[in-house]
């Protein structure tokens, strides 16, 4: 349940509270609560006048017109009472909350609205999902994004205990009699209803570096050593490892000489003349989460075909990282293989056959990111709403300008349509196996993904406009919208360009074009 900021029990007047406009004592009121920022006057950020300005006045209009309300949370120690009578009128989420703001959250999590496709065990892995991203994920991305270090092995830990890194795969077999989130779900009933709340639920840092940074590769890599992985020995040993937090692992497929198009791959692995090892010459590029892993699932060219190899991290193998238009902390690396001996063991699938390995994985990856784009789209129409009721201009909130209004209204229209179309989607994914998955939802995750990132860059853009230059400011006010704007890109290109995916969801329903349908 929401709260109000935990003050001291002391009460004054607000009389009391004008007397102190003097030099050496600096008091105001916000939400009914007595501040004193006698000592705070010259560390306050936005400088020691305008505090000055409001002493021993009411300052809420002037706060909240400038600051987001954790900023009072954060400084908690210069509240010295209430003013007696009064009680606070704004409230501060707990963690594990649901957002108040109307469309903040999908409608299946709004009180007055049904949904078909939810049961009891999506709301408790929600709530519980919930409140670890607000206590533990959240603090730690917000720090991370800033300095660019890499997710902490405390925080993968704690997500390998609460079995976060075994869900984060999606529904199967690894599930089973894993404890997860404190028996918030049973393994065996987890499906991707379960699978997208986790991804969506994981976005709220609003800190997309972060996001991928939080073992992304581990999504995309590890699928290929549950699926294709025919060694046991290797496959206990590599699922123990990275399930338990120990060791990390990504997906190496993209190359400088090809991204999308990935029959274009040019790492080589040549079989010694006595079959027992390939040798692996090449380089990848964007790896994400590469930096920091112990393993790579690397796509690589075997004479007649792709094929894909599990490789360790050790001789010949060299991560260096990108620098790219979001956080360091993801993690994106060049890798230069020189010469590295792989065991013939660790062909994951057949020989020159890689292609579907590399192909078993894009469906949910793409689903994945749908998730997480509307899902961060819909915290940047939360943000809006908010700052357009908080925001004066021109004598009037932002919210009373009808083209305020407008462009909220063109947002959430866009964030409502794709929440929609992903829970169709996904409630197809759960009543199709895997070959019909794979023959039926290629085309619609694809032309969903497109469409996702397309309305992401609508929504981009205005949010933008309704901000203006906060929107432009890492720190502050701003920071969630300035984040998305110069990352939302990532989602339109990572995992299929908007423009080959649209082409890969029309091709494919040409496919699907009966012979006998003519005008
Ligand atoms: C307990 C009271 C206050 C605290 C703890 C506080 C703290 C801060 C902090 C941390 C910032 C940096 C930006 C951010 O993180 O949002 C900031 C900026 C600022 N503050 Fe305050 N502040 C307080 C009250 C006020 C009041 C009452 C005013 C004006 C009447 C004010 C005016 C400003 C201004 C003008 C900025 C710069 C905003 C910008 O760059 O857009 N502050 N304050």
């Amino acid at each position: 349940m929401p709260t109000v900021l935990q003050t001291p029990n002391k009460t004054f007047t607000r009389e009391e509270v004008a007397k102190h406009n003097t030099e050496d004592s600096v008091w105001f009121i916000i939400d009914s609560v007595v501040y004193d920022v006698s000592e705070f006057l010259d560390a306050h950020p936005g400088g020691e006048a305008v505090l000055r300005q409001v002493a021993g006045q009411d300052a809420t209009v002037a706060f909240y017109n400038l600051h987001r309300h954790e900023v009072l949370q954060k400084y908690n120690n210069l509240a010295i009472g209430t003013i007696a009578g009064e009680k606070q009128s704004i409230v501060t989420p707990e963690p594990g909350d649901l957002s108040q703001v109307p469309y903040a959250e999908p409608l299946w999590l709004r009180p007055q609205f049904r949904s078909p496709y939810f049961k009891d065990s999506h709301r408790r892995l929600q709530r519980a999902m919930r409140e670890f991203t607000d206590k533990y994920m959240r603090p730690e991305a917000l720090e991370r994004e800033k300095d660019g270090k890499y997710v902490s092995q405390e925080l993968v830990e704690r997500m390998a205990k609460a079995g976060i890194l075994h869900m984060r795969m999606g529904p199967g077999k690894h599930l089973h009699g894993v404890k997860l989130l404190d028996g918030a779900v049973d393994g065996k009933e987890f499906d991707y209803f379960h699978d997208m709340i986790c991804c969506q639920e994981g976005v709220r840092p609003a800190c997309r570096g972060f996001q991928d940074g939080n073992l992304a590769g581990m999504v995309i890599g590890l699928t290929c050593i549950l699926n294709f992985c025919t060694n046991e020995a290797l496959k206990k040993r590599v699922l123990d490892d990275v399930f338990s937090g120990r060791k990390k692992i990504c997906l190496a497929i993209t190359e400088a000489f090809a991204g999308s198009d990935v029959a274009g791959l040019r790492t080589t692995a040549v079989k010694t003349p006595d079959g027992k090892h390939y040798i692996v010459n090449g380089t990848k590029k964007w790896i994400t989460n590469g930096v920091f892993c112990d393993y790579f699932v690397v796509g690589v060219r075997t004479g007649k075909g792709l094929s894909v190899l599990l490789i360790e991290r050790g001789e010949g193998v060299e991560t260096k990282q990108i620098k790219t238009s979001y956080s360091t902390t993801a993690g994106t690396a060049y890798i230069t293989f020189d010469n590295v001996k792989v065991p013939a063991e660790n062909l994951l699938g057949e020989e020159n056959k890689g292609i579907y390995v590399i192909l078993s994985n894009f469906n949910h990856e793409r689903w994945t990111m749908c998730c997480a784009s509307i899902a961060y789209s819909r915290i940047v129409v939360e943000e809006c709403l908010k700052w357009a009721h908080q925001r004066l201009v021109f004598g009037k909130r932002l919210i009373d300008q009808p083209v305020i209004r407008l462009k909220l209204a063109k947002m959430i229209a866009l964030v409502e349509s794709h929440q929609a179309w992903l829970e169709s989607i996904t409630y197809q994914m759960c009543h199709m196996p895997y070959a019909e998955q794979a023959k039926h939802l290629g085309g619609p995750i694809a032309l969903l993904k497109m469409s996702a990132t397309r309305a992401a860059h609508e929504i981009a853009d205005e949010a933008v406009q309704i901000w203006g230059g906060r929107a432009l400011t890492q720190t502050g006010m701003g920071r969630v919208i300035e984040n998305f704007n110069r990352t939302y890109k990532f989602d339109a290109i990572l995992g299929g360009a908007e423009e080959v995916l649209g082409d890969l969801g029309v091709r494919q329903a040409m496919k699907f074009m009966p012979k006998s349908a003519k005008l």
